[in-house]
């Protein structure tokens, strides 16, 4: 039998909490032969609503769940872990941006950046999902400054499924037989999804749609806005397939890719000219625990306008963040 990981989720009361937990405990994430130790943060109020869940996941009776813990503590929470979910932070509602959560949220990823400084595994690989999730991924990892800049990253895995499932949609084909397929940027509205790249079955996704006008009036507006439209007919903002997002990926970071491109939030290390430091959803390849940013891809004008347009935005982030630091 493996050491159990120790996986961190924070906000382990909310929905995505709850979409996600059974989930890492039955061994989709880390594999059906990696025992696990989930270590659950929530705030002092929702420890009551943590007990519950705690209770079903030991209801599960999953061979893979080593041991649970829940505090409200983060350096209780984060102590000696391998990976830890940073989901905890408010969610919008109808008629906000993302952005708008920043100044509620921010404070929450300098806490949390600390404790995992001071407490976390040296090579623990952190998830920030919390919204807007690649200004608090880079708060937070400016606020752990003895850890590996690279060990944080921000979720652009949920637009990079809602864009292959869109093209699957488009050109009638499997959803699995998508490859090269990426997201630039922040997870905002202003993400560009981008298949100038991608295949199916060796046949090219941009010859087989043929059709710019579908890509730049309908594509890349109904990705970039999803999650609104989620809150608009579920009146919450997605949980069950954010849930599954951060799931493929922890797996895919920690298991690999097999040189299948996927997308990550990802501070830069200037790819691309996005400024050093600035997490960025780039298209990467994952293998041996690490990501690697797939390198040496032509920008084209119109692509050049959108990586500008979402790399101003979180510019503009990082500055209104800046007295935090
Ligand atoms: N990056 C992405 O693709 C996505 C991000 N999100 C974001 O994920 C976040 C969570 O969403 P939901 O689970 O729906 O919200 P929720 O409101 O159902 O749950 C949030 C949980 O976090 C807890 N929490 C708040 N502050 C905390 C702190 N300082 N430490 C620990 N726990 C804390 C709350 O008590 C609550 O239990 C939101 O910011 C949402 O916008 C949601 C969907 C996709
Ligand atoms: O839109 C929201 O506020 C929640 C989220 O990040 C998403 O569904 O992409």
């Amino acid at each position: 039998m493996k050491q159990p990981v120790r996986v961190a989720v924070t906000g382990a009361a909310g929905q995505i909490g709850y979409a996600l937990l059974f989930r890492i405990a039955s061994g989709e994430m880390l594999g059906k032969d990696q025992p696990v130790i989930l270590q659950l943060l929530d705030l002092p109020q929702a420890q009551n609503a943590v007990k519950g869940v705690m209770m079903e996941l030991q209801d599960c009776a999953f061979p893979l769940l080593a041991d649970m813990i829940a505090t409200d503590d983060p350096e209780v929470a984060f102590k000696d872990a391998d990976v830890a979910i940073l989901v905890g932070a408010r969610p919008r509602g109808p008629g906000m941006e993302r952005a708008d959560l920043l100044q509620a949220n921010a404070q929450i990823f300098t806490v949390q950046g600390a404790a995992l400084n001071k407490v976390a595994s040296r090579d623990v690989k952190v998830l920030v999902v919390g919204n807007p999730a690649n200004t608090n991924a880079y708060i937070a990892m400016k606020s752990a400054p003895d850890l590996p800049a690279k060990n944080f990253t921000a979720m652009l895995r949920l637009d990079h499924n809602r864009a292959a499932s869109q093209i699957a949609e488009k050109t009638g084909k499997a959803v699995g037989s998508i490859e090269k397929l990426c997201v630039w940027g922040n997870h905002s509205p202003t993400m560009y999804a981008d298949y100038r790249f991608a295949s199916i079955g060796g046949e090219s996704v941009k010859e087989l749609i043929n059709d710019q006008v579908w890509n730049a009036e309908v594509f890349l507006p109904t990705v970039g806005k999803r999650g609104a439209a989620i809150i608009e007919a579920r009146g919450l903002s997605s949980a069950a397939s954010a849930a599954n997002a951060a799931i493929d990926h922890i797996r895919d970071w920690v298991l690999g890719t097999n040189g299948q491109w996927v997308t990550m939030g990802v501070p830069s290390d200037g790819s691309y000219g996005i400024p050093e430091g600035i997490v960025f959803g780039f298209p990467v390849t994952c293998a041996n625990g690490e990501y690697q940013i797939v390198q040496g891809l032509e920008i084209d004008e119109f692509s050049q306008e959108r990586i500008n347009k979402t790399l101003k935005e979180l510019e503009e982030e990082k500055d209104g963040v800046k007295d935090l630091l």
